[in-house]
């Protein structure tokens, strides 16, 4: 049987749903987070963005063919030229200002996640690398599809939280990602048990990285 995209995730089913339907996320779901909770994390995901671009631009070296290059040059031009700017918008709602994301020091939570994918990217291909941001590629629009499922979630003006869900359950980051696990199958396909077993630690760690970056919002932690 070849692999898929989905053997990951059942391989870390534990983690996989620890993240996906995380108290941090619950709480965004109904509205009850507390405001500084929220601020916290998106001042840090602002930081954590731009690493992620930089991870695209290390997708981009990895490339071994002129498709996969066009991609990575894709995600890294989205990231800039569309994501960071709409996320800067959004922390201004919020009260966070551009100049108060520039001076941001790096949460320990966020840096060990972003430094992680770059260093697995950078030991690894580009199936590594891959593996390795799927978690955040795949894991937010699955959170938004599991948050409409849950009776608790509320939706529309009564959440303060609602243009975050709603941004993840868009058509354009359900097409992304579904892109991303088509990609994933693709290459999957075609890769040995031991492989896959290397694959899967990398998954795994990036999944419990995502958990501890909700546990750093909750906290506060820096
Ligand atoms: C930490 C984290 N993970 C995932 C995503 C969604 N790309 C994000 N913005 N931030």
């Amino acid at each position: 049987m070849p692999y898929q995209f989905s053997d990951l995730r059942d391989s870390c089913a534990g983690e996989w749903r620890d993240y996906i339907e995380h108290r941090f996320v619950q709480q965004l779901g109904d509205g009850s987070l507390a405001p500084e909770a929220f601020q916290h994390y998106l001042k840090q995901d602002y930081l954590f963005l731009i690493q992620f671009a930089r991870a695209f631009a290390l997708a981009a070296y990895k490339s071994p063919t002129l498709s996969d290059l066009r991609q990575a040059k894709d995600g890294l031009q989205a990231i800039v030229d569309t994501e960071l700017g709409l996320h800067i918008e959004y922390c201004r709602e919020w009260g966070i200002s551009e100049e108060e994301l520039a001076n941001l020091p790096e949460a320990r939570a966020t840096l060990a996640y972003t430094r992680y994918v770059l260093d697995t990217g950078n030991r690894g291909d580009l199936l590594d690398l891959h593996v390795a941001l799927s978690p955040c590629m795949v894991g937010y629009g699955e959170i938004a599809n599991w948050l409409n499922s849950r009776e608790a979630t509320v939706r529309g003006d009564a959440n303060p939280y609602d243009a975050w869900i709603a941004m993840y359950e868009s058509e354009e980051f359900q097409d992304a990602m579904q892109a991303e696990i088509r990609w994933l199958d693709e290459r999957l396909a075609d890769v040995s048990p031991g492989r896959f077993e290397q694959l899967t630690r990398i998954f795994r760690d990036a999944t419990r990285l995502e958990i501890d970056f909700w546990n750093m919002g909750l906290t506060l932690s820096d």
